[in-house]
């Protein structure tokens, strides 16, 4: 009898999966997992809205709390991202970094202002376009989020199942693809407790670029990592990224990184200081 491993609902809705069958525990690296889309979320985004702005936010306050708790960590935000620009998101602690990232992401609804995404409002967004515009997203945490019983490519293929237009086939090798493309075609049938920290997390970024998404957001991604381990990972993004015309919005404290951005913006007490742009130098 293999042993029934229960995959975590949280973590399954984050992916916006429904599990088909139980897990069987281990699975066999060349064992697929079956998994389809909630099918009430099937609708795709309408790519012609787009106009090469991915990220529109306008006069976008946020509260946290209610009544005598309530308190805004957001003030005014105002912030256009287009199409394949890598924007940086520096600030000090608790300054709602992550807060705006977790918007832009539809993992929080904006209440008050604007904020479009993909061509899409989130202000007041049914959560069926909200899952619409989240199945266009790779998200990149400091925590992988990788599962344990499954093996790299396993774990970069569920991602695929989101996309009900690739089949079984071209998921895999899609997959296969991807940890050639971030340098783990070594390590496909490893299991993430036998990859060293730098290798699980290109994990996270070959799934979290496997269906092509057309954003990409990324908390911290090299907060846990080495120096060495952490420079290789943006870099594998910067170029997966404008290799696919991906837009990477990505939080960091990390000054060594801040080159690969094409904009850095920054955030002070739930304000955006504009125009900081970055100019990158060629030597
Ligand atoms: N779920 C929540 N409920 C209430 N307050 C929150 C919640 N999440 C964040 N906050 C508050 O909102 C403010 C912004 O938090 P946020 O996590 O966005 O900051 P940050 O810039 O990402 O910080 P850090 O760099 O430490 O991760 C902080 O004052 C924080 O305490």
């Amino acid at each position: 009898m293999p042993t029934i491993l229960s995959v975590s609902s949280h973590y399954l809705n984050y992916l916006n999966l429904q599990l088909l069958v139980p897990i069987p525990y281990p699975l066999s690296p060349n064992q697929m997992l079956t998994f389809k889309p909630k099918a009430q979320d099937l609708v795709n985004i309408d790519s012609g809205n787009l106009n090469d702005i991915v990220v529109d936010v306008q006069h976008l306050n946020h509260y946290f709390g209610k009544g005598n708790l309530k308190k805004q960590v957001l003030f005014d935000i105002n912030l256009q991202i287009g199409k394949g620009e890598i924007v940086l998101m520096t600030g000090p602690s608790g300054s709602g970094k992550t807060t705006l990232l977790t918007l832009s992401g539809g993992l929080r609804s904006p209440q008050e202002g604007s904020m479009k995404v993909l061509g899409v409002e989130m202000v007041g967004a049914s959560k069926r376009k909200v899952i619409e515009v989240r199945r266009n997203i790779g998200y990149i945490f400091q925590a992988h989020n990788l599962l344990k019983s499954l093996t790299a490519q396993q774990n970069v293929q569920m991602a695929g199942q989101l996309h009900p237009q690739m089949s079984s086939k071209e998921i895999k090798e899609r997959a296969t693809q991807m940890l050639d493309a971030v340098g783990l075609s070594e390590r496909k049938s490893y299991y993430p407790d036998n990859l060293s920290g730098g290798q699980k997390q290109r994990v996270a970024i070959a799934r979290a670029l496997m269906s092509h998404p057309k954003l990409v957001l990324a908390d911290e991604p090299t907060a846990a990592l080495d120096s060495k381990s952490g420079r290789e990972i943006v870099e594998i993004m910067q170029k997966l990224a404008k290799e696919q015309g991906t837009t990477i919005l990505m939080v960091t404290h990390d000054n060594r990184i801040l080159d690969v951005a094409d904009r850095i913006v920054h955030l002070e007490d739930g304000c955006l200081a504009q125009n900081d742009v970055l100019t990158v130098s060629d030597s």
